[in-house]
């Protein structure tokens, strides 16, 4: 069974800020506290300053160490990510260094709430009101270096935010990718087999974008331009970790063929790559010998139907231009996804 793929997971990092944003919005809160207390303490010099910074080195520390802690709450884990994000993920971005950064706001989150008990003990302890205020400097003096120290793990993860929250949420209802090479009619019958115009949707895997349509019988098709249409060994890594990503979306495969070699590619060719699908995807291939309106399709059909025949695949003589056989196809489509 498929791994549930639930939305865009990444769209949950919050906004990052920087050193100097996050010092600032900790100024401003612990000032605001400090505001009250000056207008509500009463008592001798010393007291006061002692209560008023205390809370302002607690504020701060409370605002920091807490942006800290739920930006690491609100970003996935790269071990729990769904797998089909997960390649996204490693395409995207060197995910060592992702961990290590998360890793290091953990760290920080934890020591600036440490700094904020030990400043907020000594600021009790100190013996004049001029004294209260040096130290809370000083508190200030290494939350900043603090901060500093991890301004490059804050960068990773907002290049990281930027990167991954605009990548479209795939639908989690039973999907049959659409592959083959290019011009063998696959988005005419991405078309033909779903409602509106496709949406086509920027991945990161292919510069031309997936396409994808909605049947009225709830099942999602998936094109995908640019990555399932040619030999394994003409692939770059991205390319790669592309088909791995498509191998955790796909729950069954059309596989296209154009018999008139139209397309500007033979049926050897064409076979060849039907093949390394097949050892690439463990999921059910319908395939689809595309049109058959075409005057001398017939001259490869034996070719293709030997090799069928060899791997034991059934296949569906179509054409997507001329609508035939698009409902006997649409019914074994829909019974290969029942099961
Ligand atoms: N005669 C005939 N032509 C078809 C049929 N299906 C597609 N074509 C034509 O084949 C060409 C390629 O079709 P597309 O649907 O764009 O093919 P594709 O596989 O999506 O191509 P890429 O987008 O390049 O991957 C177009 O000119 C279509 O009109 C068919 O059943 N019969």
């Amino acid at each position: 069974m498929k791994e549930r793929i639930e939305a865009n997971p990444f769209r949950k990092i919050p906004t990052i800020l920087y050193p100097d944003e996050l010092m600032d919005k900790a100024y401003n809160r612990a000032e605001k506290v400090a505001g009250e207390l000056r207008k509500t303490t009463r008592g001798e010099s010393l007291y006061k300053s002692r209560i008023i910074e205390e809370h302002k080195v607690r504020t701060t520390a409370s605002v920091i160490g807490d942006y800290l802690a739920n930006v690491i709450a609100k970003t996935p884990s790269v071990d729990n990510l769904n797998p089909f994000y997960r390649e996204i993920l490693e395409i995207l971005i060197d995910t060592d260094e992702f961990k290590k950064s998360l890793g290091a706001l953990q760290w920080a989150s934890e020591f600036i709430k440490k700094l904020g008990n030990i400043y907020g003990r000594k600021i009790r302890e100190a013996r004049t009101a001029q004294q209260t205020s040096i130290i809370r400097k000083e508190f200030l003096g290494r939350v900043s270096s603090v901060l500093k120290q991890i301004y490059p793990n804050l960068a990773c993860i907002a290049v990281a935010r930027e990167k991954l929250k605009n990548i479209p949420t795939v639908k989690d209802i039973p999907t049959v990718v659409i592959a083959g090479y290019p011009n063998v009619g696959k988005s005419t019958l991405l078309k033909k087999l779903t409602n509106a115009e496709p949406e086509v949707n920027a991945y990161p895997f292919t510069t031309k974008g997936l396409n994808v349509g909605y049947s009225d019988y709830g099942i999602q098709f998936v094109d995908t331009p640019g990555v399932l249409d040619r030999p394994i060994y003409e692939r770059n890594d991205i390319e790669l970790h592309a088909v791995v990503a498509l191998n955790y979306l796909a729950d069954s495969i059309i596989y296209v063929i154009d018999p008139t070699e139209y397309c500007g590619y033979t049926v050897e060719e064409q076979l060849n790559l039907l093949n390394e699908i097949e050892k690439t995807f463990k999921v059910p291939i319908i395939v689809a010998i595309n049109k058959i309106d075409v005057e001398g399709y017939e001259k490869n059909l034996k070719k293709i139907e030997m090799f069928l025949t060899d791997k034991n695949m059934d296949a569906l003589k179509i054409s997507t231009e001329k609508n035939i056989n698009l409902d006997k196809l649409k019914r074994k489509i829909m019974e290969i996804m029942r099961g």
